[in-house]
């Protein structure tokens, strides 16, 4: 089982989803910035390390969400979500394609990760998720 963590990054009731490049796994996918966590590294210190090398930002961590075992066919993770919040929209691209700053109602729109719609639908993380967007995330347009 691979430990793979992310941030659900919040900047003004909007979340970051960045898209995967065509020659990664899982190409042009979009997801929750993050990574895998490195031999004695913590959960905490991995996100922050890989929103810095992934997106050149720093950002802070508000709250841990629940993790989603997810089981791919030819591997499992372990996606281990962190709320997160910023001080501006600003950001580099070092390894994603694209990046976007979305309402939650919109996240259907994307073709996000398998884990990450289900990390997305885990009851306690979706009421956390509309809590904080002050939204719902179904959409009703
Ligand atoms: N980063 C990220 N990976 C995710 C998410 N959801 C999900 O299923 N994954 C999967 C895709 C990959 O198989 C794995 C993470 O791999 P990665 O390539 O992003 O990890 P990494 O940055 O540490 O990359 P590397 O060292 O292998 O180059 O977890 C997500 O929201 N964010």
């Amino acid at each position: 089982m691979i430990e793979v963590t992310c941030a659900i990054l919040l900047f003004e009731n909007k979340f970051l989803i960045t898209q995967r490049s065509a020659e990664a796994e899982h190409p042009l996918s979009w997801e929750f910035p993050g990574g895998k966590i490195k031999t004695g590294e913590s959960p905490e210190d991995c996100i922050l390390r890989e929103i810095n090398e992934e997106l050149e930002k720093e950002i802070e961590i508000l709250e841990k969400l629940k993790s989603i075992p997810f089981d791919y066919g030819f591997k499992k993770i372990k996606l281990i979500p962190f709320l997160c919040s910023t001080t501006s929209i600003q950001l580099k691209l070092k390894e994603h394609i694209q990046a976007k700053w979305i309402q939650l109602e919109d996240i259907s729109d994307f073709d996000l990760l398998d884990a990450d719609k289900k990390l997305i639908q885990h009851p306690v993380n979706k009421a956390i998720l509309e809590k904080y967007s002050g939204k719902q995330m179904d959409k009703t347009r």
